[in-house]
């Protein structure tokens, strides 16, 4: 459905991302994971069309258009939350942004943007300005706004920071029923053990692609510190 073939990203002379070739599937729940600065975001941003500058290619199914398919959940601080606009509008960008700016939102738009506020529990906040929520609440809009655009292939970063327990049971759980009705889910995460049990596809990585494969395959002593403690070409698993 989506995919990096090769991918090397420089910022001046660093290599944030080497050679790193994946696939995402329709159907499947995938983890992204490794230690501050692997260059998770910068793969993320790469699938999502946000970066220019890259060697290598982003690969898109023909048929399928990244401005209708392709929804995208950066991390939260990296957004303006002092910008004026309610819960309600902020869902409501996920169908204007699909839309396009010719075409008024009407009442079945309105209905997804309802549905995707009650799926993520924020619907009796819809009203309150974006500024006066809590950081748990922050991510629900995000993941609501996910919702409301409604594509086939979800990328998000990190969208359970400052998310109580509980509430990341939930949201996990929506995210896997995403991933079974059919999407292509890629979340980064740093929690190895909820990965392991949401997810079907585990991608380790720092820097380049450590391992690939099920939980089950990819958690291996070795992979698991050749990822947290740099590693080297050649680690177990490694493709
Ligand atoms: N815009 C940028 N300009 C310069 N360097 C950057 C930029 N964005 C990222 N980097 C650097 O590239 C490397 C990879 O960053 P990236 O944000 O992709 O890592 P990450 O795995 O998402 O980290 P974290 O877990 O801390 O969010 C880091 O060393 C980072 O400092």
């Amino acid at each position: 459905m989506l995919g990096v073939e090769g991918l090397t990203v420089r910022y001046g002379s660093q290599v944030a991302l080497e050679n790193a070739t994946l696939r995402f599937e329709a159907g499947q729940f995938t983890a992204v994971i490794g230690p501050n600065g692997a260059g998770k975001s910068t793969l993320l941003r790469a699938l999502a069309g946000l970066l220019t500058d890259y060697e290598g290619r982003v690969t898109f199914d023909p048929g399928h258009s990244p401005r209708t398919c392709l929804s995208y959940v950066p991390q939260q601080q990296t957004l303006d939350w002092g910008f004026p606009v309610t819960v309600w509008d902020t869902a409501m960008m996920g169908r204007t942004g699909r839309l396009g700016w010719l075409r008024w939102p009407g009442p079945r738009d309105r209905q997804i943007v309802e549905d995707a506020l009650r799926e993520t529990g924020v619907y009796d906040l819809r009203s309150r300005h974006i500024g006066a929520l809590s950081g748990g609440q922050r991510q629900r809009v995000l993941l609501a706004r996910m919702l409301a655009r409604q594509g086939h292939l979800l990328l998000l970063d990190e969208p359970l920071t400052g998310v109580d327990v509980t509430t990341q049971e939930q949201l996990m759980a929506l995210l896997r029923r995403q991933a079974d009705q059919g999407r292509a889910v890629v979340m980064v995460t740093h929690d190895l053990e909820q990965a392991r049990r949401w997810c079907d596809r585990i991608v380790l990585i720092n820097r380049r692609v450590i391992a690939d494969g099920t939980p089950d395959a990819v958690y291996t002593p070795q992979n698991v510190e050749a990822t947290f403690t740099g590693g080297g070409p050649g680690a177990a698993g490694a493709p």
